[in-house]
């Protein structure tokens, strides 16, 4: 790492932006396997929040795995990159004020832990969303299973590469109990306290 690097001061800081936003910024990080639901619940949280005023922004496999990241391929090694990556770009747009929701696989504790340190405990809230994988493999809503089981494609999660679940998530999600609506109403729930900004 290069020692001619110099970190200046921002010269507007995260709480200033937090008091004129009139709310808290954090990280929502969404974890599980292909398929389990990230994107959906994670999409009609935004919108819900959006809603109500809140300031946020997305990441997701769209705009971060074709873009920033599209150097990257599904080793454990280049996973453990990505996240690192996305956690440095979730914790800039934290400090830009924005309550910040990311839906990667994420699939290993140590990197989630990671991301974690990157970010600050305080502000990473951590969503498992714990579908079986039976269920992700009858949705398989882009047919990517199928090409796992036949090995046409490799190191595929839960196939062929490893899930580890979160231990203690601020919220678990079972898709296959509860709506997609009753899930939102469940995290909203747990932020509630979290957005309120306090001098
Ligand atoms: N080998 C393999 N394993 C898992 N997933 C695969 C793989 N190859 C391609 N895909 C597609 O990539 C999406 C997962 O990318 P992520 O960036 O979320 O993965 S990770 O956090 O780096 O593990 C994942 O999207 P989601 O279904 O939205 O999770 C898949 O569509
Ligand atoms: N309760 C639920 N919560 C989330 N998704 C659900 C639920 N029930 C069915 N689904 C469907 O499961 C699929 C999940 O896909 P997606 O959100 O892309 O998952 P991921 O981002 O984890 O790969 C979608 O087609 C969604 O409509």
């Amino acid at each position: 790492m290069s020692s001619n690097i110099t970190q200046h001061d921002y010269h507007i800081s995260r709480q200033e932006r937090n008091r004129q936003n009139d709310h808290n910024s954090f990280v929502i990080w969404f974890t599980g396997l292909s398929g389990s639901g990230k994107s959906t619940i994670a999409n009609h949280l935004e919108k819900e929040l959006f809603k109500n005023g809140i300031r946020t922004y997305s990441l997701d496999g769209d705009n971060v795995r074709s873009g920033l990241n599209r150097d990257l391929t599904f080793s454990l090694e280049d996973r453990k990159e990505n996240n690192r990556r996305i956690a440095e770009v979730a914790k800039l747009f934290m400090d830009a004020g924005m309550v910040t929701i990311t839906a990667f696989i994420s699939p290993l504790r140590k990197d989630r832990e990671e991301a974690k340190k990157v970010i600050g405990q305080d502000n990473f809230v951590e969503i498992f969303v714990n579908t079986p994988l039976k269920i992700c493999e009858e949705r398989d809503v882009k047919g990517l299973y199928k090409k796992a089981r036949a090995g046409e494609i490799k190191n595929f999660t839960g196939i062929s590469s490893p899930y580890e679940a979160p231990e203690d998530p601020a919220v678990e999600i079972r898709a296959e109990e509860e709506t997609v609506e009753e899930s939102v109403e469940r995290v909203i729930k747990v932020l509630k306290e979290k957005l309120k900004y306090n001098e």
